[in-house]
C-alpha cells in the first residue's frame, strides 16, 4: 500500500511514501462548468493486468519519485506538486463515470479549481522557521503542528514521548510529528495563550482526535421522527442486485449502499471509541513539514507514512494499534462473499480467481474533514505475497460522500471519478489490486441524517480500508 508519497499510498504529492495528499491550495485553474471527456471504456478496459500493466510497473518501489531522485527535496517536490506541473496536480478535470452498466461513461462536468498561490514556501529541513503554521499544509487543522525533536528515530527516539520542542537547532537530524495537545499545552498556547480546543477541528484534550461531537451539555435535537428512524435503522439484509453492484474492472467492484444504517452507526461508534483510545486518531505527516489532509489511525498493524511500511507500533508514540474488531471482520468477509455470489451468477465466472478471498489483519481508518483529500496512489505496502496474489483492499465509506478518483496511472487528468456514499463498499483486488486511487473532494452535508443523529459524527467522511498483510 503505497499511500504516502510518490504514487504509493500517500502518494505523489503526499509527501513521500505512498499517498499523495492534496494541498488545500494551489490547484490549477479550470473553467467552471466545462465538460471533460477522458474515457469511455468497457469495464476493465482501463485496467491493465496487475502483473504487467502500466499501473503496476512501479510496484515494488513504494516511493518511486523519492527512490528515483532521492531524499527530502524530491519528497517536497511531490508535496508541492499541486502545481500544474506536478505529477499529482489535482487538476480535477477527470471525468465522472457512471459505471452501472459495466461501462464507464462521463456523466457530469467538473467544477473549477482554485488558483495556485504564488507564495508556496520552499522546501527545507525541519528547522524552526519551517513550522507548518506557516505552511500551506496547515489547512483546517491549526491545532496540529509539527513538533521538532532533536533526535532521529535511529537514535532511540522511540522511547521518548514526542514532546514539543520548538527551538530545535538547525543541526536537527530528524523530526517527528505529534499532536500538540499530547504535550498538555500546545506550542501556540504557550506563545499566545489561545485555547485550541475551541477549534472545530481541535483534538480532544489530552486525547486523540474525536471524530464525533461531544454530547456533554447539549440536548440532541432529533430531526427524524422516531418511527422513520427505526425503519431506517432496521437491519434488513438487502439482496444486492445488478443496479447496486458496479464493476469497474476485473476485481474492482462497488457495492452501493451495502452497509445497513445500523451497521454504519455501529462502525462509526466503534471507530470513535477506538479513535479516542491508545493508538487513536492523529494527523500523520512527514518530517519534512508536510501533513496529510486527514486524520488517521490503524488497527492490527501500524502503517507509517514516513517509511511507507507496516509495524507493530506507531513511531510517534509507540502505541500498539488496537486489534480489528470481529464485527468489522465479519462485514468484510460478507462483502467479499457478496461479490463472489454476483460474479458467479455471471456466466459462471471463477469468482475467486477474479477476486481472491482475504482475511484482513490491517485496517487503516481515515477521517477526512470537509477539506480532506488524498492524492492518487497505489496501495502496495502489503507483503509481496499479498500483492502478488491480488488480495483485495476492502473500503467502507461512512458519513459525507467522497469524490473518489481511480485509474491505471497517477495522472489525475486521466482518472475516473465516482462518488462513494455512506454505506458503499468498494473492493479492488485481483488484476485491479494496483489501481491508482485517491479522494479529490468531500461533498459537504451529504451524510445520512440518521447516521449523524445517532453518532454525532463530525462533518466529514470516515473511511476504513481493510487489507491482508
Ligand atoms: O478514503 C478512501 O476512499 C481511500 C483511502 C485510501 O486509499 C487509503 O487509505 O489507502
Ligand atoms: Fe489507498
Amino acid at each position: 500500500m503505497n499511500r504516502g508519497r510518490g504514487g504509493s499510498r500517500g502518494g505523489g504529492g503526499g509527501g513521500g511514501g505512498g499517498r499523495h495528499y492534496y494541498s488545500p491550495r494551489g490547484r490549477p485553474q479550470r473553467s467552471p462548468g466545462q465538460w471533460v471527456v477522458r474515457h469511455e471504456a468497457g469495464a476493465g478496459a482501463h485496467l491493465d493486468d496487475a502483473s504487467s500493466g502500466s499501473g503496476s510497473s512501479e510496484v515494488g518501489s513504494r516511493n518511486p519519485e523519492t527512490a528515483s531522485v532521492g531524499g527530502v527535496t524530491k519528497k517536497f517536490d511531490m508535496l508541492l506538486s499541486d502545481n500544474p506541473n506536478g505529477p499529482n496536480s489535482d487538476s480535477h478535470d477527470s471525468c465522472n463515470v457512471s459505471p452501472s452498466d459495466g461501462n464507464l461513461k462521463v456523466v457530469q462536468n467538473v467544477p473549477g479549481t482554485e488558483p495556485k498561490p504564488s507564495n508556496v514556501p520552499s522546501t527545507g529541513p525541519c528547522y524552526d522557521n519551517d513550522f507548518p503554521s506557516l505552511s500551506p499544509y496547515s489547512e483546517s487543522e491549526p491545532n496540529v503542528r509539527i513538533n521538532m525533536i532533536n533526535h532521529s528515530r535511529d537514535q532511540g527516539i522511540e522511547n521518548q514521548s514526542p514532546s514539543c520542542i520548538i527551538s530545535t537547532p538547525p543541526q536537527t537530524v530528524g523530526c517527528q510529528f505529534s499532536q500538540e495537545v499530547r504535550s498538555g499545552k500546545t506550542a501556540s498556547e504557550e506563545t499566545s495563550g489561545k485555547n485550541k480546543l475551541n477549534s472545530p477541528d481541535s483534538q480532544h484534550d489530552g486525547d486523540s482526535f474525536d471524530i464525533c461531537k461531544d454530547r456533554v451539555g447539549s440536548v440532541v435535537a432529533l430531526k427524524t421522527p422516531l418511527h422513520l428512524k427505526n425503519k431506517a435503522l432496521r437491519n434488513e439484509k438487502r439482496l444486492m442486485q445488478g443496479d447496486n453492484i458496479q464493476i469497474f474492472g476485473p476485481g474492482m467492484i462497488l457495492l452501493k449502499g451495502y452497509l445497513s444504517l445500523k451497521d454504519q452507526v455501529k462502525l462509526v461508534k466503534s471507530c470513535r471509541d477506538l479513535g479516542r483510545g491508545p493508538g487513536g486518531f492523529y494527523q500523520p505527516g512527514y518530517c519534512d513539514g508536510a501533513k496529510l489532509h486527514l486524520k488517521m489511525m490503524c488497527l492490527g498493524k501500524n502503517w507509517d507514512p514516513e517509511t511507507s511500511s507496516y509495524g507493530d507500533k506507531r513511531p510517534i508514540d509507540q502505541a500498539k494499534p488496537p486489534p480489528i474488531p470481529n464485527e468489522f471482520q465479519r462485514l468484510v468477509k460478507e462483502a467479499i462473499q457478496e461479490c463472489h455470489r454476483y460474479l458467479e451468477s455471471d456466466k459462471g465466472a471463477n469468482a475467486r480467481n477474479i477476486l481472491p478471498p482475504m482475511s484482513p489483519n490491517i485496517c487503516i481508518i481515515n477521517f477526512y474533514t470537509r477539506t480532506g483529500k488524498l492524492g492518487l496512489h497505489q496501495d502496495k505496502d502489503e507483503s509481496p505475497e499479498s500483492l502478488w496474489k491480488g488480495l483485495p483492499v476492502v473500503s467502507f465509506s461512512l458519513g459525507d460522500t467522497a469524490e473518489f478518483l481511480f485509474g491505471d496511472n497517477g495522472d489525475v487528468d486521466k482518472a475516473h471519478k465516482v462518488e462513494l456514499k455512506s454505506g458503499d463498499v468498494l473492493i479492488f483486488g485481483g488484476k485491479s489490486r494496483h489501481i491508482f486511487h485517491g479522494v479529490s473532494k468531500i461533498l459537504a452535508e451529504t451524510a445520512p441524517a440518521v447516521l449523524l443523529e445517532e453518532t454525532r459524527l463530525k462533518p466529514g467522511r470516515l473511511n476504513l480500508t481493510f487489507r491482508e498483510h
